[in-house]
């Protein structure tokens, strides 16, 4: 193995150091604390765990966390309410609501219903096409935190080519724009793409978002390259035995095969302990930046794209 790891998780906790400082002195200065509201819909055992490591960290960085559970079974004009209170609430500065929505709700009507500068996922048309254009914005957390960790590995990515595969709204199109801003020369690769070990080999910086495990192999790296695996595949892993319950154990894996990759790459985010941990980390920073936007104030430094 010859490439850096990214730690994801170090470089996490520094953001998170940085928004407690934050709020902080937004308290001291200005007896303001930054609020944070998150809806999830429904028992997803996974869901349920992010959402509570949100919460804890929220907490842990000062702000205010304020949680909404809602059965499975809830209308889409209960959910509509809530957004609508949430909106009108001075103390909550930013909404996030899990995804994915139970099947329904139309969950870009949900989106949509979000004051979009309490819009900290980035998620509302409004932010996406500020985005688009290259006005400030609130940027989704996964792609803000994949650039901080390529800005703070490679310096300036201008005049590099990135191949970005995967093309949903919450990752590959807000990560092409990212980079695209970055003066990168991008592609957004898909499953429909032609000749994809090609394209992913041309690439300075790789971004695996496409939710299948292990499917890019070291093969398809270019040697130095500067690999970030947004992927958080949870496969079987019977060489752990099993649970209590019989099951089999199960653990992490991203988009990309790991060991082979970090072969050829120069850089690589690991699975856990890489993207996962920024997400989250970026979700308290824009949770800090729309409360001081708010309110009138400069927006924090290092925390925003
Ligand atoms: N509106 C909305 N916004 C989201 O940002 C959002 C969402 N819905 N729905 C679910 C996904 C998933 N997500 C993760 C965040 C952190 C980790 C994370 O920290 N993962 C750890 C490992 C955690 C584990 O052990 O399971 C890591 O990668 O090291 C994972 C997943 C945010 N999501
Ligand atoms: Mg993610």
């Amino acid at each position: 193995m010859s490439a850096t790891i990214i730690d994801g998780k170090a470089f996490a906790a520094t953001i998170r150091g940085k928004v407690g400082e934050h709020v902080a002195r937004l308290r001291e200065t200005h007896g303001i604390t930054p609020g944070l509201a998150v809806v999830l819909v429904g028992e997803d055992p996974a869901s349920q765990v992010y959402v509570r490591s949100k919460g804890k960290q929220t907490i842990e960085a000062g702000m205010n966390s304020y949680e909404h559970k809602l059965d499975a079974g809830t209308s889409q004009a209960d959910l509509l309410a809530l957004i609508d209170t949430l909106n009108n609430d001075a103390e909550v500065h930013g909404i996030l609501v899990q995804l994915p929505l139970p099947g329904h709700i139309d969950s870009d009507l949900v989106i949509n219903s979000i004051d979009p500068a309490k819009d900290v996922d980035g998620f509302h048309i409004s932010n996406v096409g500020l985005l688009g254009t290259g006005q400030k914005s609130m940027v989704p957390c996964t792609p803000l935190g994949c650039l901080m960790m390529l800005r703070d590995h490679l310096g300036s990515l201008s005049g590099l080519d990135a191949v970005v595969v995967g093309r949903s709204n919450i990752v590959g199109k807000p990560m092409a724009q990212l980079l695209l801003g970055e003066s990168c020369t991008v592609t957004i690769a898909h499953s429909r793409t032609r000749d994809l070990p090609d394209v992913v080999r041309r690439a300075d910086i790789v971004v695996a978002a496409v939710g299948r495990p292990e499917m890019v192999p070291g093969e398809w790296i270019k040697p130095g390259a500067t690999v970030i695996d947004v992927g958080i595949n949870r496969i079987d892993a019977p060489e752990r035995g099993t649970n209590e319950d019989g099951s089999v154990k199960t653990r992490l894996v991203g988009d990309c095969h790991f060991e082979s990759c970090a072969a050829v790459a120069g850089a690589i985010t690991p699975v856990p302990g890489g993207v996962g941990p920024m997400t989250i980390a970026c979700l308290l920073a824009n949770t800090v930046t729309a409360c001081c936007r708010a309110n009138g104030l400069p927006e924090p430094e290092g925390l925003t794209a």
